[in-house]
């Protein structure tokens, strides 16, 4: 399938406001959850993309009782049991991760695999510490691809505290989750920060756990055998922060715009990308800020901003703002001076090389931008022209690139562009509300 930015009137000014799908993240980790826990959970705003999806689907194959109450809201309730056939996590690195964690913990003998682009991601990052924790775990590669295999084992834990060496809530959130049934307490350090809606939906679930913060990590406990602690609730997925970032980036980038986004997840572990926005100049503002379902949320509204600086990014600025960095590429085509982006190297581990996929594509279009080992440098103001352009199957890719056609010149035509349904399946047609002209 293709997408068409049609630029050649120079009309796309975007005005409106709307409701973004639910997050993802959130939706993935509130299935699971509502899968382990005793009686009935309602899941309300869920995701309605293909990632979250295939979690359903593995949890489906588990044992778990799924019901679409309409498209938003789903029922779940199960009692997981090995399955009897393989478990697709399809293109979700977190499907796969959370999985992994969550079925070593219950000790349930199953096999996941992916499509060709998951199969290729690393899951060592995930094997070797549930290896620590003293899992088994075998998969293929030398035990750093999928397919993987969990095999039930008799042994306790064998380690009590351990230390992710990425900065990943996939790969912490797997760790938390093989700790659930653990009869000892369970410490993971973590290097950096990262997303923290499995602490957030585990606590709102029931389960005893605490986080202790401070400038160099963060270290997270869980308790023993909390499982038997988590009941079923009616948890509200907020929007999704990583969806709404994309028409945020047009109302900044497209003239005239003025554009609102109702009911965004705001949690401060998610918010890099309007910090960093904002710092750049960016007319950004927050209102009607509520927390529902433990996961601060409000509507967020972004203005056309005539003359946006140049940010340089390092290490510590990456993981509260990961999935927006294509986007943030395009931003800065349009900020003055050079852009840096550094200590990234996490994006050539996504549904893509993100740092190698961005930079091609946007050179076709005329920007200014570079590949560094772990980031890319981007100098703008340049003016941007409409191209043919790939998204090499990656849903961010394909909408950064959306948003790059809208203040281009001419016509872009972005070939592979149905990846878009893995996260944000009304992308299109929430741009055509908004009145950008997208075919
Ligand atoms: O835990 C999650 O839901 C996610 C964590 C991040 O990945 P990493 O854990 O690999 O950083 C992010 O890029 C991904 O889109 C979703
Ligand atoms: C990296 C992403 O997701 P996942 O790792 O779950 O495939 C993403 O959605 O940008």
């Amino acid at each position: 399938m293709y997408l068409i930015i049609d630029n050649t009137q120079n009309n796309n000014k975007l005005h409106g406001e709307l409701e973004v799908p639910g997050d993802k993240s959130i939706s993935h980790r509130a299935c699971i959850l509502g899968a382990i826990s005793k009686g009935t959970t309602i899941i309300k705003g869920i995701a309605p993309g293909r990632d979250v999806n295939a979690t359903k689907k593995c949890l489906e194959r588990l044992g778990a009782n799924i019901r679409n109450e309409n498209k938003k809201t789903i029922f779940i309730s199960s009692t997981l049991s090995e399955p009897e056939n393989i478990l697709d996590a399809e293109n979700s690195g977190t499907t796969a991760r959370l999985l992994l964690g969550l079925l070593s913990g219950l000790n349930l003998f199953s096999c996941i695999t992916g499509d060709s682009s998951l199969n290729k991601r690393p899951m060592d990052r995930v094997i070797n510490p549930l290896l620590e924790l003293g899992k088994v775990v075998k998969s293929r590669n030398n035990n750093t691809l999928l397919p993987a295999t969990v095999i039930p084992t008799s042994y306790d834990t064998k380690k009590t505290h351990i230390f992710t060496k990425i900065a990943s809530a996939q790969v912490k959130s797997a760790l938390l989750l093989a700790s659930l049934n653990s009869t000892k307490n369970i410490t993971i350090t973590e290097p950096q920060i990262t997303r923290d809606h499995t602490e957030r939906i585990l606590k709102f679930f029931g389960c005893n756990i605490s986080s202790a913060k401070n400038s160099i990590c963060n270290n997270i406990t869980i308790y023993s055998k909390q499982i038997s602690n988590l009941y079923g609730q009616t948890f509200d997925v907020p929007g999704d922060i990583s969806s709404a970032a994309f028409l945020i980036g047009a109302g900044i980038l497209v003239p005239n715009s003025q554009v609102r986004l109702n009911n965004v997840g705001l949690n401060p572990t998610r918010i890099g990308f309007l910090n960093i926005l904002t710092k750049m100049g960016a007319e950004i503002s927050i209102t009607n800020k509520q927390v529902m379902s433990g996961e601060p949320r409000g509507n967020i509204t972004a203005k056309y901003t005539q003359n946006i600086n140049n940010i340089k990014l390092k290490k510590e600025d990456i993981p509260d703002a990961i999935d927006e960095l294509p986007l943030l590429a395009v931003i800065a085509t349009q900020a003055h001076g050079t852009t840096e982006i550094t200590g990234a190297k996490e994006l050539r581990f996504k549904e893509s090389d993100r740092i190698q996929a961005i930079k091609t594509e946007l050179k076709k279009m005329g920007a200014k931008i570079e590949e560094l080992y772990d980031g890319l440098t981007v100098t703008g103001p340049t003016p941007l022209k409409g191209a043919e352009v790939n998204t090499y199957g990656d849903h961010r890719i394909a909408m950064a690139l959306a948003i790059a056609g809208l203040i281009a010149t001419g016509r872009t035509v972005i070939h592979s562009a149905d990846c878009i349904d893995i996260s944000y399946p009304s992308f299109q047609t929430d741009l055509q509300k908004l009145g950008a002209s997208v075919e």
